[in-house]
């Protein structure tokens, strides 16, 4: 049974279950997993269909709604979608992506996935995968993010050969993946927009004496500290200037809410691969 929310009556019931976008959620007792599913019980348009963990989490058979804070909800965690489901969310690990997106393509369900530390491989599956169903695959669902990389691309256009880019990302410490997905994505979004090659002109820290710091190159730096759910900085360094752009998440629930607002727009849309950009 799909978990939650008491309907007043029989018809009411009937409505919302015609009504409801249908969320599944992969990765469901961690960090944002937790949050997410909490949102998707307390949110009137949607209902949770599945929470998923791997077979040997220890939370499996207990109820979500319990796990995440929200309350009883009558929903067990589990390993596998059994209920008619619209769309998946995924934070998870790169491995179970790639797999739950493949479950996802055999049962007609599109894919939402923030989970980060992909690989080209993985990306290559992905892609395969979107054209059986709508994949949208971001480093980053929060707005100000989204906006950041558009913004970042502009600045470092504008600014030219003459000021030296920078990418520094301050995560917790129980993060897996160095450096964060959205410092990778925001060098890419830099490259593309000045012409600097993703292969040769990033570089990840620096150490020894390695010379002087040639012009063509971004440097991304990873901190892990603490409990900082989210920093990014670009710094743009000229002679006698330096322009900072950064963004601070101050709780997972913006990344959670990004996630579920776009998983409601991709249940909707024809197979292919989709970008925030496409959402928001
Ligand atoms: N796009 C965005 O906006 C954001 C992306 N992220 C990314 O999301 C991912 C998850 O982050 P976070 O929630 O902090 O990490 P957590 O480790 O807290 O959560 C991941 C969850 O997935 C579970 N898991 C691992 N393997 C599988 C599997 N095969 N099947 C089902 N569940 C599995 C983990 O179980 P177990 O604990 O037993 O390993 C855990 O419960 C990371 O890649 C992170 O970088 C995070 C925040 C925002
Ligand atoms: O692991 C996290 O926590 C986060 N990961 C994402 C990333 O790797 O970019 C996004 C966010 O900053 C939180």
């Amino acid at each position: 049974m799909a978990g939650k929310k008491h309907p007043q009556d029989r018809q009411q019931k009937i409505q919302k279950e015609q009504t409801l976008i249908k969320i599944a959620v992969n990765g469901a007792c961690g960090r944002m997993g937790t949050r997410i599913c909490a949102l998707i019980l307390e949110d009137k348009a949607s209902d949770l269909t599945a929470a998923l963990e791997h077979p040997g989490h220890v939370s499996i058979g207990k109820d979500i709604g319990l796990v995440a804070g929200f309350g009883e909800s009558g929903l067990k965690i589990s390993t596998a979608m059994e209920n008619p489901t619209d769309v998946l969310i995924d934070f998870s690990s790169p491995e179970s992506a790639v797999n739950i997106a493949e479950c996802c393509a055999k049962k007609n369900v599109a894919l939402v996935t923030g989970t980060t530390g992909l690989t080209p491989l993985h990306h290559e599956k992905l892609l395969e995968i979107s054209k059986k169903i709508p994949c949208l695959i971001s480093p980053n669902m929060s707005l100000g993010v989204n906006v950041m990389f558009s913004v970042a691309a502009q600045m470092a256009k504008m600014l030219g050969k003459d000021f030296d880019i920078e990418i520094i990302e301050t995560h917790h410490r129980h993060k897996k993946d160095s450096p964060s997905g959205t410092a990778l994505r925001l060098a890419e979004k830099i490259c593309d927009a000045t012409g600097l090659d993703k292969e040769k002109n990033i570089i990840y820290g620096r150490q020894g004496i390695i010379g002087e710091r040639p012009s063509n190159q971004i440097g991304i730096h990873a901190v892990r500290s603490g409990d900082v759910i989210g920093d990014h900085t670009v710094v743009f360094g000229g002679l006698g200037e330096r322009l900072e752009i950064t963004h601070k998440a101050h709780t997972r629930d913006t990344f959670a809410r990004g996630a579920v607002y776009t998983a409601k727009i991709i249940a909707k849309k024809p197979p292919g691969m989709y970008t925030m950009s496409d959402v928001l």
